[in-house]
């Protein structure tokens, strides 16, 4: 599904170049269940936006289903993100303006889903995330781990093909963060690729495969199960 070779990122200060990726190579099947770990700053949210075509500045070959990506269309890619890519946020990027309701609606009007269905995923889900008294509520009116929450609802609404998680349970307590490992594995059991970022080892452990990065690298490629 994904292969990256040879990726090299850098910002190009007055005197230098300062990689912030070096030389990744990576391969990702379909129905991998993946983690970037690392400390802070190694470069995994980086590299999370590359994989998402959310960066597209960067050196290297990258293929999303064998096609080279820098050659591929803004309709292509646009297609990729609304329909088939799910992405959950570090900073969370709800929408302020719209309800938690709304906001978890909001991808699968972008795959036109019907009405009735639609209301049945979202009411799921809130259910699921004890937010039922909450959704009509704008996204300024709730806690960090409640957007955390609204965040991940969305993303999962439409059953993404790809999950890209940038330290999903960052905000949540530690039975929440179970629970979301435990739904992102299920997911990834009907099907859902999913690459996630995190400093929680214990999260890594739902998945297949732990990659290791340090300074822009990766330094460790382990499988898991
Ligand atoms: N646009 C940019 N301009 C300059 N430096 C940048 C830019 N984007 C990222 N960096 C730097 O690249 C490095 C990697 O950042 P990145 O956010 O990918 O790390 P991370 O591993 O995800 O960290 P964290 O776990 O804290 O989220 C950091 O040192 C950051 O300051």
């Amino acid at each position: 599904m994904i292969q990256l070779s040879n990726i090299d990122k850098f910002i190009e200060s007055r005197f230098h170049r300062v990689f912030i990726l070096k030389g990744i190579d990576l391969n990702i099947e379909q129905g991998e269940f993946l983690t970037l770990m690392g400390p802070s700053g190694v470069g995994k949210s980086t590299l999370l936006n590359i994989i998402g075509l959310l960066d597209e500045d960067f050196e290297g070959q990258y293929l999303f289903d064998g096609q080279s990506v820098n050659g591929m269309k803004e309709k292509q890619k646009s297609q990729l993100h609304k329909s088939e890519f799910g992405y959950i946020f570090q900073a969370y990027h709800l929408i302020d303006e719209l309800t938690v309701y709304e906001n978890i609606e909001t991808p699968l009007l972008y795959r036109k889903v019907s009405g009735s269905e639609r209301k049945s995923i979202i009411a799921d889900l809130l259910d699921r995330f004890n937010m039922v008294a909450k959704k009509d509520l704008f996204p300024e009116q709730l806690s960090g781990g409640q957007q955390q929450l609204v965040g991940i609802a969305r993303a999962i609404a439409g059953r993404p093909r790809l999950l890209l998680a940038d330290e999903p349970t960052g905000n949540l307590h530690s039975a929440q963060a179970k629970e979301i490992m435990q739904i992102f594995k299920e997911l990834n059991q009907e099907g859902t690729t999913i690459v996630q970022a995190t400093h929680a080892r214990e999260n890594a452990e739902y998945g297949n495969r732990l990659i290791e990065m340090v300074d822009g690298k990766i330094i460790n490629d382990i499988t898991l199960r």
